[in-house]
């Protein structure tokens, strides 16, 4: 029996690429894939020809702080171009863009994800009602600090005094007035977790979670209990170094997973509301 090698391609998927250039954030998912005259790695393990996949990643950071990113179809061409060589014929870069808008001096809020909900229950002498959202993506560039967190022998995390903070909430509030204007309630709640996640300079997201959950019951007087669940949506700055480049909070990685997942229910004292839906 004989067996030959047919088409073939390699390269680097899901690759999380987040820029911040001024009052511009964009968001890349990155997959390359690579192909030309590759038969000597499949067949005798010779990897001669092989740009390695780490590479192939690290230059879409390097090449991010160098050159910016601009479009994705222009940041393609020029990584495109850039992996040809006699051996590799063929350069496929495939990106996703994510859209992020501006709603305040460092806050951006992810376009399109966002899902409104609503909770009712009634029996024959009551109704509750709870409203809530999910996949609330938002993001501040800075006024985020993480440090005094106690270190042992396991602690690896430096601490920071200029971070991003990134999340996407999660929330379900409980009125305790079963006729309201919903639509405007809605969009009060909805406002004041924006604005309070804009506005509080944080030291840490549970802090960030009390700010967001108690501005809400501020301004919504129908509101008893808020509970939030806000994952900690990690973007590290991405070391340049070894490049030869600096990266003045542009160029960061942006990990799905492992993610901090900070849980918690911020409530109004003395308040009377039927506890709706739990978020944990
Ligand atoms: O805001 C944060 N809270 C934490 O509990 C935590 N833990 C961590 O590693 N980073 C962070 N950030």
């Amino acid at each position: 029996m004989s067996f030959s090698l047919g088409p073939n391609q390699y390269g680097k998927a899901g690759v999380r690429l987040v820029t911040v250039d001024g009052p511009v954030v964009t968001d890349l998912t990155i997959a390359s894939a690579l192909s030309g005259d590759l038969a000597a790695t499949h067949l005798t393990g010779d990897n001669s020809a092989v740009l390695a996949t780490d590479t192939q990643k690290n230059t879409m950071y390097a090449f991010a702080r160098e050159y910016g990113v601009g479009s994705p179809e222009a940041f393609g061409v020029l990584l495109g171009k850039h992996f040809l060589s006699s051996e590799i014929h063929r350069a496929q870069l495939t990106i996703e863009q994510h859209r992020w808008e501006q709603f305040g001096p460092h806050s951006f809020r992810r376009s399109g994800g966002e899902t409104r909900l609503a909770r009712v229950v009634v029996t024959a002498d009551s109704v509750a009602v709870s409203s809530g959202l999910s996949g609330l993506t938002v993001l501040n560039t800075t006024a985020s600090e993480f440090h005094g967190f106690p270190r042992d022998e396991y602690t690896t995390l430096p601490e920071t005094t200029d971070r991003m903070l990134a999340t996407s909430v999660d929330a379900w509030w409980d009125h305790s007035d079963p006729s309201l204007d919903w639509d405007a309630a809605f969009s009060d709640a909805r406002g004041a977790l924006l604005t309070a996640f804009s506005s509080t300079y944080s030291y840490s997201l549970q802090q960030t979670l009390f700010s967001m959950g108690s501005y809400l019951l501020a301004q919504c007087p129908s509101v008893g209990e808020v509970r939030l669940s806000l994952p900690n949506k990690h973007h590290n700055l991405v070391d340049l170094t070894p490049f030869g480049l600096d990266n003045p909070n542009q160029v960061y990685v942006a990990p799905t997973e492992p993610f901090g997942l900070i849980q918690g229910t911020v409530r109004r004292d003395g308040a009377t509301y039927t506890e709706g839906p739990a978020l944990w």
